[in-house]
Order: structure tokens, then sequence, then C-alpha cells
């Protein structure tokens, strides 16, 4: 894994940033003047409709070299191949309450696939076009983008980078991130992903609808998990090439293709609360309980992108993170369950608590909405019979959960992935049966 390049950003959760790459390149009293300092032109991106409240209002104000609409028509990208999807109907996906695991995910045998083309969509729920659901996607890469931004303009993505590091270009600067940290790119974002470890492979979270915002804290107080001051924004960069650029966009879960003869990236200045972020999970303090049972995940919720209904989440980004484990009378690993969410879980490094075996960094799980699932019987067969003396859990570890309220349908590429294991129900045939009427 290479080493994090020394990038500047700009630190703290939703704030109104500002960042020039030429100083004095940001109009001082006003957005739109009749000519911008340096020639440059004004442009808003909106991540919120103009209208909603001040507190959830978003919107940057990019002073650019060119306006983004110098661009020819845009025109289908692989139609019919890509493997990315917006809408989860009985047409393109089926549904399946069975348990499912995936080991880790393969990477495509040639060299020159890159993010765009190596994005495919495990499954999800709902329709971009209504701006209602969720999809999860996994990239698999092996090569930079060359000359070509990506532009999703279906909803805000959350990306898990698992196996290389990712050198990220984005209208507001350079963002570099390393497995064990994400980063947040919003809706209608332009940006372009080079790979300095040569490839990468890594885990999606899209929601159609909302932005991600920290959990409320309520009884804990004013500080823990993740904090807001850990949250690191890019600062303006940019350059003036006439080269020949391709803009790759998502739209209703299709790609399009449109070139221009300018780079995406020509925003000397800008300022605004719409902006991409990264945060290091490392940074994530862990609250949990220090006398016994087992708390649940919602404590270790990251990032969350609320629904209408307050509590119950569009979807919820959870780790599961180093930390001591100390509750005494209790049966520690993740409890035996069915839950009214749908749970998707992916490993970033090590071994997950809740599973001994198959559950490995680069695969994935998919407990669905009422699904039982727990720890597999050998984590059982420990957990009953251990000495609860306090000690760490998930040491060089990093799993994590997409935890949904929509009930997910699956994708033919996940389905009939070749790294489905099948026999993922046999992780909790062997669980010891203990019950004895004689023995309390
Ligand atoms: O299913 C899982 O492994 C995730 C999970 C972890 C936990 O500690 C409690 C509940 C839960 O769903
Ligand atoms: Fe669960």
């Amino acid at each position: 894994m290479s080493a994090n390049k020394p990038y500047q950003y700009q630190s703290g959760f939703g704030n109104h940033f500002s960042s020039e790459a030429l100083k004095g390149a940001l109009p001082e009293d006003q957005n739109s003047p009749q000519r911008c300092p340096y020639g440059l032109y004004a442009e808003q991106l909106s991540g919120t409709a103009f209208t909603v409240s001040r507190d959830q209002n978003q919107r940057t104000w990019f002073y650019r070299i060119h306006p983004s609409v110098m661009h020819c028509p845009f025109q289908p990208y692989r139609k019919g191949e890509h493997g990315i999807l917006g809408t989860f109907d009985s047409r393109t996906t089926e549904p399946t309450p069975t348990q499912i695991r995936w080991l880790p995910f393969e990477f495509p045998q040639s060299k020159d696939v890159d993010f765009v083309d190596g994005l495919h969509t495990i499954g999800g729920a709902g329709d971009t076009a209504l701006k209602s659901g969720i999809a999860i996607h996994i990239y698999t890469a092996t090569v930079s983008m060359h000359r070509r931004a990506f532009c999703n303009s279906d909803g805000d993505i959350l990306i898990v980078p698992q196996q290389g590091c990712l050198d990220i270009t984005t209208e507001f600067g350079p963002i570099f991130v390393a497995p064990n940290e994400i980063v947040v790119i919003q809706r209608g974002m332009r940006f372009s992903v080079t790979l300095p470890d040569g490839s990468a492979r890594g885990y999606i979270l899209e929601v159609f609808d909302g932005h991600f915002e920290l959990p409320d804290l309520g009884p804990i107080g004013a500080n823990g998990l993740a904090n807001p001051r850990d949250f690191q924004t890019p600062i303006a960069k940019y350059e003036h090439t006439n080269e020949q650029w391709e803009v790759v966009n998502k739209y209703q879960g299709e790609l399009f293709v449109a070139t221009q003869e300018h780079s995406p990236y020509d925003v000397v200045a800008w300022h605004g609360n719409y902006a991409p972020y990264k945060y290091n999970l490392a940074r994530f303090a862990a609250i949990n309980s220090v006398s016994f049972d087992h708390v649940d995940p919602s404590v270790f919720t990251t990032l969350t992108c609320k629904s209408a209904y307050p509590g119950t989440a569009i979807a919820d980004f959870v780790i599961f993170p180093p930390r001591f484990e100390v509750q005494m009378h209790t049966f520690r690993p993740p409890y035996f369950h069915r839950n009214c969410m749908s749970e998707f879980m992916g490993l970033i490094h090590g071994e997950y608590e809740g599973k001994k075996k198959g559950f490995l960094p680069g695969g994935a799980s998919l407990h669905s909405m009422m699904t039982p699932h727990g720890p597999d019987a050998a984590t059982v067969e420990h957990a009953i019979s251990r000495e609860l003396n306090p000690c760490r859990v998930a040491d060089g570890t990093q799993a994590f959960m997409f935890e949904s309220m929509f009930q997910l349908r699956l994708t033919k590429w996940a389905v009939e992935n070749s790294q489905r294991d099948h026999d993922y129900y046999q992780a909790w045939q062997d669980i010891p049966i203990t019950f004895n009427p004689n023995q309390k």
C-alpha cells in the first residue's frame, strides 16, 4: 500500500468551506459578479432543492475556467454491457431471503479496466428516477482513468476502498484514500480515479435521496463516534489544458459519455457546503457496554442517510472497530437475530468477530430483511465456553455494514457470481445444542 500523499484538506463535517488555488479568485462580496476575478466563470452546483430549509440547504459555487456546459452531446456508453443498475424491478433483479455470502470478488483478467468500467451493481432497491432507494456496487479496477471523468446524477456515493489506494481528482481538489478510509462523493460531482497501487477493489453504497450525516449522539454527549473535525474536504487545484476529455455520466442507472476540449478540473476557487470528504475509520471513537449484554451495532454508526421516518435510515454506514470488550456474564459476539432492516456486510481486513470462517477481506454477505443470522458455529462454541476476561476484539480488523430500511433485490451478476459461497448455510448447522431441562 502506498503512503498517503501529502494532500492538504479542510477539516470539519458539513462546514461552509472556501478554497482558492489562486489568491483573490473568490469574489469577496457576492457570488456572481458581472465579471469574476481572473476572467473565471461562476457556476453553482446544487445538492438540495433551492428551497429546502436553511439547515438542510447544500450548494457550492465554483469559479472555473470553462463553464461545465461546454461539451458535446451525451451519447450512450456501453449500453447493455456495463454492470450498473439504477432500477430494481422484476425484469432486472431478483429477491431472495436466503443468507448470501461471496468470497473475495475477483479482479478482471484484462489490465485495462478502469474504475468506471470496473463497477458492478450487487443489488439495491427502488428507482433513481423517483429518488427513492439505494444501490450497492463493487468496483474492481486494473488501470487508472485516463482523461476521463465520472459523474453520478443518481445519488451520493460512499466508497469503501478494500484493496489499493485511490488517488481521486475532483472538481474541488485532490483526495487520496487508502483502505480503512472512506470517501463520500455527492450527486453531480465530477471525479477521476487513479490507482497508485496498480489495481483497486472496494465497495460502494449509493443513496438515491438525501445526504449522509453524522448520527445524533443523544445521551453520549457532545463527543464520540465519528467526530466532525476528522472529516476532510480537499482544497482547490486546477489544470488548464485543451486536451480532449470524456465525461461519463451515470443517469437513471445508464451510462452516457460526452467529449469536451478541456479538463473538467479547471475550478480555480470554490466556496460552499456541498463538497466531497474523506474519513479515516481509525479515528472512530467507539462507545460500548462496560457492564453486560451485547449492545446493538447502531452504536457504531459512522454516517447515516436519514429517511422521513425518524430513527429509520435509508442507509447507515456502520463499522466494527478494534476495541476492548469487557461485558460480564454475556454472550459477547453479535447475537442471533432477525432484523426489519437489510444488512449488507463487507470486510476491509482481518477477521470479523461474528464469523471464524469464510467471511474474507474483499468478500461480502447479505442478510436480508427478517432473514435469521448470527455467529457461526465455531464462534458460538468459543463464546459459550470462554473465560470472560477483558480483552481486545477486532484488533487488526475492519468490518462494516450497509444497513438499509429497504428490501434489496440482487443483480444477475451477484446471484450467478463465481465467488458466491453456496455452502454459506453450513456456517450455522453445527451450532451445539446444549438444552437440558434438568440443569439451569
Ligand atoms: O449481523 C451482523 O453480524 C451485524 C450485527 C452485529 C452486531 O454486533 C449486532 C447485530 C448485528 O446485526
Ligand atoms: Fe445482523
